[in-house]
């Protein structure tokens, strides 16, 4: 079967700079207009030239793209022509492929909100459309407000629609921009359309209002539409805007859509899928969404151990698609809700080989699940679960024995006159026969903690000189007086590695100590220091299960 070309339009850099808290800096916008280049989008829109320094200045140059790069803005205001008008003048003026306009097509909203009349807005629609194409630019128009306009005045939508065609726009894109429009609305409505304008010439823009943004830019693909409009990640005004990093694997590996058509990135290109939506939250320093279908952490990551013990026999059992697809990757957790399924896998992956008839095996599941109990949880606490088990084994060393510690929180006024707080900590640690005594003061009093504990470890010294903490969450669950604290803690060494320990107690600084002490001796144990340990362990004053 012949497929038909489905062209993806990424608005990532204009509707997804309208996303609450996104600011993009130039050299955002640059990074991310190649990511998408490199990913295989069709046309990228940069954002809007003469609304804002950073845009024009973005305009100014070649960005070097290979996607169509497009500069979005504004029809020509009613009552003077488009040569006259300097918003249309800068827009023509950018240094872009394609130019994209923005046109009201509810007749409501043009008398309203333009205070216009029909025809005047007709006819910015035409004359802004000409006058780019006349400078050689492809024309798009987004039909703003199209599915509202088209229920209240279908024909004055149309009109609308129609006037850009004609006037030579090589796109007509129909914008659900309050998102509130349904998908067998949509796909009812692109289908009359499709009568009167080719489907070939036809986009989608779908706003998330309803959670439907991905579902209507598919119905309206089934109806004929041929261009997506749609961001990474999701980002755009108030919910958001159809999600390319849902769309495209959809695109790619259903094969309702994947036989039918054919679009700009290949099946290579959506390995790197996961990776470009990481890479966009890391550049807007935004905390990555672990249910995000498809790239998220969460996506193949499966806790229930009947699921788990399926998987192990044959990952299709609990998976849509692979996930090396999108370049993600299949977790099994160890957690309340697992089984042996999950913790033989999960010791797979950390290196830990035990036989699945091993006795211990069941020590270790019981063993998980009372510390869940408590208020552990190692689902996210890889390091702190690989203890327990090499613990329950029998292999791990006493590096060290922490015989005692203390930290104090000061608040006064300084010699300044200034009001402040100082911490300090000290902890008393036995190495081997060697007695250490290491004091330290810190930011706060988790800090001081673990400055004074990784200052000396004698012997051991040299294999965490590269530790750096890198994250700090903490957790108080139960409510009340009797509040039980739980501290996840992320380090990170010089080789680049992380690994999270958990700690709880009802005590913040003595979950702290627990997860710090885990990161320790778990460093110690991956870098190979047990050969110098001079106590196998475990032994009573270590054990802590
Ligand atoms: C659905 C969408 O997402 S559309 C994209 C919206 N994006 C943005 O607005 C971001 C960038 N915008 C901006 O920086 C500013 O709004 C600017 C520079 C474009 C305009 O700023 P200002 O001139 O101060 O106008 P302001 O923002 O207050 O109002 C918009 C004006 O454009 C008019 N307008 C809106 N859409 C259109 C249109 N398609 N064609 C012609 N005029 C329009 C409005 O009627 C209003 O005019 P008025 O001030 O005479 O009432
Ligand atoms: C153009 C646009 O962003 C909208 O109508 O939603």
């Amino acid at each position: 079967m012949t497929r038909s070309r489905l062209y993806l339009f990424d608005t990532t850099l204009r509707d997804g700079a309208q996303t609450t808290g996104v600011d993009f800096s130039l050299p955002d916008k640059r990074a991310i207009a190649h990511l998408l280049d490199d990913l295989g989008i069709d046309y990228i829109e940069g954002g809007y030239p003469g609304a804002n320094p950073l845009d024009t200045e973005f305009f100014s140059a070649d960005n070097g793209l290979r996607a169509r790069f497009t500069a979005f803005g504004m029809t020509k205001r009613a009552g003077r022509s488009a040569a006259n008008d300097p918003g249309v003048a800068g827009l023509l003026d950018a240094r872009a492929d394609a130019v994209c306009f923005v046109a009201k097509s509810w007749d409501h909203q043009v008398r309203l909100a333009l205070g216009i009349g029909l025809d005047d807005n007709l006819e910015s629609i035409r004359d802004s459309v000409a006058a780019a194409a006349a400078r050689g630019r492809e024309v798009l128009l987004d039909c703003e407000h199209f599915f509202d306009g088209y229920k209240a005045n279908p024909a004055y939508a149309l009109a609308c629609a129609r006037a850009a065609f004609e006037a030579g726009a090589r796109w007509v894109v129909l914008c659900d921009t309050n998102g509130g429009t349904l998908p067998h609305e949509v796909e009812r409505i692109v289908g009359e359309v499709a009568q009167a304008i080719p489907g070939d010439n036809l986009g989608i823009h779908a706003h998330n209002d309803t959670e439907q943004a991905v579902a209507n830019s598919l119905a309206a693909l089934r109806a004929g539409v041929r261009q997506i409009q749609g961001t990474l990640n999701g980002l755009g005004e108030r919910c958001g805007n159809a999600n390319l990093t849902s769309l495209i694997p959809t695109l790619l590996l259903k094969p309702a859509y994947a036989d039918r058509f054919e679009i700009g990135v290949t099946t290579e290109k959506l390995q790197t899928l996961t990776r470009v939506s990481r890479q966009l939250d890391e550049l807007l320093n935004r905390t990555p969404d672990h249910h995000a279908p498809y790239v998220g952490s969460s996506a193949f990551a499966t806790k229930a151990g009947i699921h788990a013990s399926a998987v192990v026999k044959d990952p299709a059992t609990y998976e849509h698609v692979p996930p090396e697809s999108v370049g993600n990757r299949r977790k099994l957790l160890v957690s309340d809700q697992a089984g042996r399924s999950n913790i033989l896998a999960e010791l797979e992956r950390l290196g830990v080989g035990v036989d699945r008839d091993d006795p211990r095996l069941g020590r270790l599941l019981g063993a998980l699940k009372d510390k869940e109990a408590q208020g552990y949880a190692y689902e996210g606490a890889d390091a702190s679960f690989f203890l327990l088990a090499k613990r329950i084994l029998g292999t791990v060393p006493e590096f060290f024995f922490v015989e005692r510690f203390s930290v104090n929180v000061e608040r006064r006024w300084n010699a300044r006159g200034e009001l402040a707080s100082y911490s300090e900590a000290i902890v008393k640690v036995k190495v081997g026969e060697e007695d250490l005594i290491s004091a330290a003061e810190g930011n706060g009093p988790v800090n001081a903690l673990d400055t004074a504990l990784r200052k000396d470890l004698g012997k051991y010294q040299s294999y965490i000189e590269d530790l750096k903490l890198v994250d700090y969450k903490v957790r108080i669950f139960q409510g009340g007086t009797d509040a039980v604290t739980r501290v996840l803690i992320e380090f990170q060494d010089a080789a680049g590695e992380r690994w999270t320990t958990v700690g709880v107690s009802a005590n913040i600084i003595d979950a702290s100590f627990q997860a710090l002490t885990d990161s320790i001796t778990y460093k110690l144990l991956k870098a190979g220091a047990d050969s110098m340990s001079v106590l196998p362990g475990p032994t009573a004053r270590s054990a802590r299960l």
